[in-house]
């Protein structure tokens, strides 16, 4: 069974797991490492502001590098040009060109900013970045995004941290339907099934981070997500049976004993 290991490729690189994980927000250094190992996740997103995170014994970059892939990320940053500085920043420390793009527009509701996205998108790109922006649900967003050579779209299942799931799955099924690059749903996941319909759906990864650090058993959770993206995929690929407004037997009536 190889199926679902098909390897997502995004820039040029291949990952056989399709979560991603945030890795803020853990009770402890031990209790990320062991979760990050159940996740299988092969790139951990960090904030390069907030890279230093008290409760982790040494750096977070030194304790990532080796296992995961390690993907920045301009979390706080309201402006284009904040963001484009973080960046750089973060190419700088960490001699990577790969960046999750945020902007955000709203300090209450962490929604982007999408003006400021797309010019940031547009500058990073001419920079030689592999973007990855977090973005609206909004197909048109998105569309934009890919133009100008963002590398995937991370459009939000809800409110990052909210636990709310997809708010709009129609929305998420129609971006993926036409998506030229990958589409990452990113934030807003509250529990597994949430990460399972993402795939259904048509997501090609799930970044997550609150629904793993802040369950009751990261560990668990993280192995929980793990076979949740799986199962999704593997569902996805198989396609599904149409919804039907009737019932209809699934036990052939011909051919019975005595019938
Ligand atoms: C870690 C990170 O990048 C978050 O900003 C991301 O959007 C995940 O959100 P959740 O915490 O809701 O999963």
């Amino acid at each position: 069974m190889t199926e679902f290991n098909d390897p997502l490729v995004i820039a040029g690189r291949s990952f056989t797991s399709r979560l991603f994980l945030g890795t803020a927000g853990y009770p402890n250094q031990k209790v990320f490492l062991d979760a990050l190992e159940a996740s299988g996740a092969q790139m951990a997103t960090a904030s390069i502001r907030r890279i230093s995170l008290a409760g982790y014994e040494e750096s977070l970059t030194d304790l990532l590098a080796g296992r995961v892939h390690i993907l920045p990320n301009t979390a706080g940053c309201q402006t284009a040009k904040d963001a484009i500085l973080t960046a750089e920043l973060a190419r700088e420390a960490l001699e990577t060109d790969w960046v999750k793009l945020e902007v955000i527009g709203d300090r209450e509701l962490l929604y982007p900013n999408v003006e400021e996205l797309l010019k940031a998108t547009e500058e990073l790109v001419s920079r030689g970045f592999v973007v990855l922006p977090y973005c609206n649900d909004d197909p048109v967003t998105c569309q934009k995004l890919a133009d100008l050579g963002a590398a995937t779209v991370m459009p939000l299942g809800s409110m990052i941290g909210t636990g709310l799931g997809i708010a709009n799955p129609h929305m998420i099924e129609l971006i993926c339907a036409r998506s030229p690059v990958p589409v990452v749903l990113d934030a807003g996941i509250g529990t597994a099934s949430d990460a399972a319909l993402a795939m259904e759906l048509g997501c090609a990864a799930v970044l997550l981070n609150t629904a793993v650090s802040k369950a009751h058993d990261p560990v668990r959770m993280a192995a929980a997500f793990r076979h949740a993206v799986e199962g999704g995929r593997l569902a996805r690929l198989s396609g599904r049976i149409p919804k039907r407004l009737h019932a209809e037997a699934s036990s052939p009536e011909f051919g019975l004993v005595g019938s």
